[in-house]
């Protein structure tokens, strides 16, 4: 089994969206064991401690609806090139949020070290608004859409690149609300997406098994999970901003986990929107420490 150099980064960012909390969604992580656990599989582990967030608190930025529009940029600058940093000293950097506003930065610090990223979204939302079809002007809503070159062009151009992503090296595994604008988004870009439909009808397994084999075709040189808790039932990850009912179960979870453990395919990964004053007894985080586990070479047997 391979074993890795992981470096922790915290990210306490709660202005991608209106609910405080999930700023604290870092300690939480760390609360629930994240270093121990990922050590007792043999990795070698360090916790790089938290990126700096400024809340200046400006809310609306005077040109457009976007919340704390400022503050978000300052703090993914700051992630990016801390992400950027780790990947230059040959580490594997795994991001703990904070709002899903984060990605922006992960994926800019990521993006410029690889000719052909691929992204896996594992999100019960699409996160593909724009200022224009944003319905809340939460940039939490946002990240895919930016990565992708589209949207506020201070958003789309941290660390001075865009796009960083192709539409095409993108899969979103478990959406079941997505928003006018963003279905236009998707069909316009031919956006690969396993909603809950497909996860119903086919299982996981198979949903899985067309992801690993979708990155071969695309012959992706790394790939980035980006997993939104909110992604999973509010039964299991009830301490998350906006949940919706209807989601990928724990043990599907899990199941997804373990393949891409084996598929060997995942470079880097973030675990957002844990809000642990939304939650009971630290479950949402002992979710996400747990999932960290099998996608990190886990075991039942
Ligand atoms: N990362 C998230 N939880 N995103 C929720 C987005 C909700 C909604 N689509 C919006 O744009 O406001
Ligand atoms: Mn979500
Ligand atoms: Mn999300």
């Amino acid at each position: 089994m391979n074993k890795l150099s992981i470096s922790i980064i915290g990210v306490p960012m709660d202005l991608g969206q209106n609910r405080r909390g999930v700023d604290m969604g870092p300690s939480a992580i760390r609360y629930a064991g994240v270093v121990e656990r990922l050590q007792n599989l043999g990795h070698s582990v360090k916790d790089e401690g938290d990126i700096a967030i400024s809340h200046t608190r400006k809310e609306q930025s005077p040109n457009t609806h976007l919340r704390n529009l400022e503050d978000v940029i300052e703090g993914n600058t700051n992630l990016a090139n801390k992400v950027h940093e780790v990947l230059s000293e040959g580490k594997y950097p795994l991001v703990l949020g904070g709002d899903h506003s984060i990605a922006i930065g992960t994926l800019a610090g990521l993006a410029d070290r690889y000719e052909n990223l691929g992204v896996i979204w594992y999100d019960a939302h699409a996160d593909l608004n724009t200022a224009e079809t944003s319905p809340s002007g939460n940039i939490h809503g946002m990240p895919l859409a930016a990565s992708l070159g589209l949207g506020h062009e201070d958003l789309v151009n941290i660390r001075s690149y865009a796009p960083k992503i192709k539409p095409e090296n993108v899969v979103i595994i478990g959406a079941r609300s997505v928003d006018p604008g963003e279905r236009e988004l998707i069909k316009e870009k031919g956006i690969k997406v396993f909603s809950m439909h497909e996860i119903d009808k086919h299982g996981m397994t198979e949903v899985m098994n067309q992801t690993i084999s979708y990155f071969h075709e695309r012959k992706v040189d790394g790939v980035h999970l980006s997993l939104d808790l909110d992604g999973l039932d509010p039964l299991y990850t009830p301490g998350v901003g906006t949940p919706v009912p209807g989601g990928i179960s724990y043990r599907e979870s899990h199941l997804a986990m373990e393949m891409l453990y084996s598929s060997n395919l995942i470079t880097s990964a973030e675990f957002v929107e844990v809000n642990p004053i939304l939650d009971e007894k630290n479950k949402t985080a002992d979710v996400a420490v747990g999932l960290m586990g099998s996608l990190f070479g886990e075991s039942l047997i």
